[in-house]
């Protein structure tokens, strides 16, 4: 996986657990792009999800970290666009096989339900693990082309 830039985004519910990891991904080396939000006060994480979906549309970002509260609303949201493909995960094992199977481009943590050192390990994986192609490339292709109802 070549991450050239990650962008990263949150609603008011993890700003700090965003502040670290967007700390940790700069001292891997990698350049981000932080979109927000700044401070406490109360915001709509599918503002939030809309920012980073709209970053990475345009090529300003290869890769995103989205976190709001739970993880659950922010995902949701972001999931919507139809070339994201956003992982909510609470473990290593899910940060690692998001990228193995889904090739997903988004990882999503709950900043009031995963821990920093959980959390740290999660971006390790999504950033080191590739896309492990074959069978999954053709279900992958399929999430890309879901028939709308
Ligand atoms: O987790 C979230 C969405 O899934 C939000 O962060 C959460 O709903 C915000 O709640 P509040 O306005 O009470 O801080």
């Amino acid at each position: 996986m070549t991450q050239s830039l990650v962008a990263l985004a949150s609603d008011h519910g993890a700003v700090e657990l965003r502040t670290l990891l967007r700390a940790h991904v700069e001292g891997r080396g990698l350049a981000t792009l932080d979109l927000g939000a700044d401070g406490s006060e109360s915001v709509d994480y599918p503002d939030y999800a809309g920012h980073l979906a709209q970053a990475l549309r345009d090529g300003r970002a290869s890769h995103g970290i989205l976190l709001c509260g739970t993880g659950i609303g922010i995902s949701i949201a972001i999931n919507r666009y139809p070339f994201i493909r956003a992982a909510l995960v609470h473990d290593v094992t899910g940060a690692r096989l998001c990228r193995e199977h889904n090739d997903a481009n988004v990882l999503v943590l709950g900043g009031r339900t995963t821990g920093p050192a959980v959390a740290l390990e999660c971006v390790d994986a999504f950033l080191n693990t590739p896309f492990e192609g074959g069978r999954h490339e053709r279900r992958v292709t399929k999430l890309g082309a879901m028939p709308s109802l």
